[in-house]
Order: structure tokens, then sequence, then C-alpha cells
């Protein structure tokens, strides 16, 4: 049995209005797919702190070489594609570590998220980059959430304050501060306890009939 990706979005009020951009998409199982980024992301973090002998890299690049054989057949469009269109953490999008929503309404959105080796970018700190792609995501859903227009981000302005550490549990709180006609000012932090690690600023604008 098939199931529409974004199926349940009515009954999360955080789970972003993804039904214009992904009507066609079915999935064969919402669970079986998660199972596979679950496992994609294992696959990230592994990789990322290996430092294996050459014939386990000879063993696992062939596996790998299967894997994205298998999958090769069932590439589709944009408009069916599933990742990044399923009502669970991380929206099964291995990109972005998974934001996991504890409060939220229209305005603003308190989650969890934790930054795991996949996100390493030295000395035990996160990634500079991985930072403001959290903030994009939360930032971009709630700019959208509420039946609102679709809106892009203009621009994200980030303050790193602290090292943000891999393998902790980080609060994220966001919230939408005002609007002035197509312009939707945003602006979050995250935390750890009462830390403040990173903040953000993000201006999104509101789309046009017809603009990309
Ligand atoms: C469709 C988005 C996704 C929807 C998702 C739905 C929910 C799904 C569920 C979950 C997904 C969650 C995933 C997160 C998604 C995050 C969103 C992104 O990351 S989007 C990718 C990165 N962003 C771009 O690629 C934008 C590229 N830029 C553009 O397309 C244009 O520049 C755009 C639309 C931002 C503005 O262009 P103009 O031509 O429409 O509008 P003008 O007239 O230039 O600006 C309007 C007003 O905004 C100001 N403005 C525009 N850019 C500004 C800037 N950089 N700084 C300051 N002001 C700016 C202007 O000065 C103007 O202000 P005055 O009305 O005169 O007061």
């Amino acid at each position: 049995m098939t199931s529409a990706v974004s199926g349940n979005s009515d009954s999360v009020p955080f789970a972003g209005d993804s039904r214009w951009w992904a009507a066609g998409a079915q999935v064969a199982s919402v669970a079986r797919f998660e199972q596979v980024i679950d496992a994609l992301r294992i696959v990230q973090d592994r990789v990322a702190g290996a430092n294996p002998p050459e014939s386990e890299l000879v063993e696992v690049a062939e596996k790998l070489d299967e894997v994205s054989r298998a999958l090769a057949v069932f590439q589709v469009p944009e408009t069916k594609q599933v990742v990044g269109h399923l009502d669970v953490p991380g929206r099964g999008q291995s990109l972005v570590p998974a934001f996991h929503v504890d409060r939220a309404d229209g305005n603003s959105v308190r989650g969890r998220v934790s930054f795991s080796r996949f996100y390493l970018g030295g000395g035990g700190a996160a990634h500079g980059g991985a930072i403001p792609l959290v903030f994009d995501e939360v930032l971009g859903r709630l700019a959208n959430v509420g039946g609102r227009i679709r809106s892009r981000t203009a621009y994200l302005h980030v303050n790193y304050r602290a090292i943000t550490p891999l393998d902790e549990e980080l609060t994220l709180e966001a919230r939408f501060d005002s609007e002035e006609g197509r312009k939707r000012f945003l602006s979050a932090e995250l935390r750890k306890g009462d830390v403040v690690l990173a903040d953000a600023e993000g201006l999104f604008v509101a789309l046009r009939e017809g603009q990309p």
C-alpha cells in the first residue's frame, strides 16, 4: 500500500506545507523509508569517523556501489521525490541534522537537535556551515507554515557565540518576529542548557505568483 508523503501535515502544526511541491509524491512505506534514512545517517557518521585498512575500504566501496545501483532504476522527478517531504523529524533529508519539535504554533517553535560526527568541522566543534543549515531549515519552515504564501530565504545572519559540541542534545528556539509586505523577519537561538551557542536572524521573502 502506498501513502501520500505529506498526508498528515494538517495534524502537525510544524509539518510545513509541502503539498504544493510534493503533490504527486507517494511512498510505498513511510516507516521503511525512515529506516533507510536512519541507516544512511549512521553510514555518514561511520564514514566520517573511520580510518580502516585498504581491504576494508575496497569492500565498503563495493557495498556502497551495490546500494547506488539498486536505487538507480527508481529515480523520480522532484514532484515525486520522497526525501524532504516526510512528516518525520528531519523530513527524511539526511543533509540536515534532524530537528525534533517539542512545542510549536504558527509563530514560534522549540525543539531539539544534535550534531553527529558527520557534522564535525574541527577541534570537536560542529562545522560552521552545519549551523546555518539547521537555522535555515527551522526558520524556513516557520516562515511558511499556517497557510502563508511560500517564501524563500533572502538573507540569514548567524552569530557564532561559542563552539557547538558534537553528540549533545541542544535546544533551538525560533520565532516569527514581524512582517512588512512580502518580507518576513524571523530569529532563533541554539543553546546548550542556558548557554547560547549561536543565534540567527533571517529575512524570508514571500514569492510572487509564478516565481520559482
Ligand atoms: C519555496 C521555498 C521553500 C518552501 C518550503 C515550504 C515548506 C516545506 C517544508 C519544509 C521545507 C523546509 C526547508 C527550508 C526552506 C528554506 C528556504 C530556503 O532556503 S530557499 C533557498 C535559498 N534562497 C534562495 O534561493 C532565494 C534566492 N533569491 C530569490 O529568489 C530572490 O532574491 C528573493 C525571492 C529572495 C527576493 O527577490 P524578489 O525579486 O522576489 O523580491 P525583491 O523585490 O528583490 O525584494 C522584496 C523585498 O525584500 C527586500 N530584500 C530582498 N532581498 C534582500 C536581502 N538579501 N537583504 C535585504 N533585503 C532584501 C527588498 O529590498 C524588497 O524590500 P522592499 O519591499 O523594497 O522594502
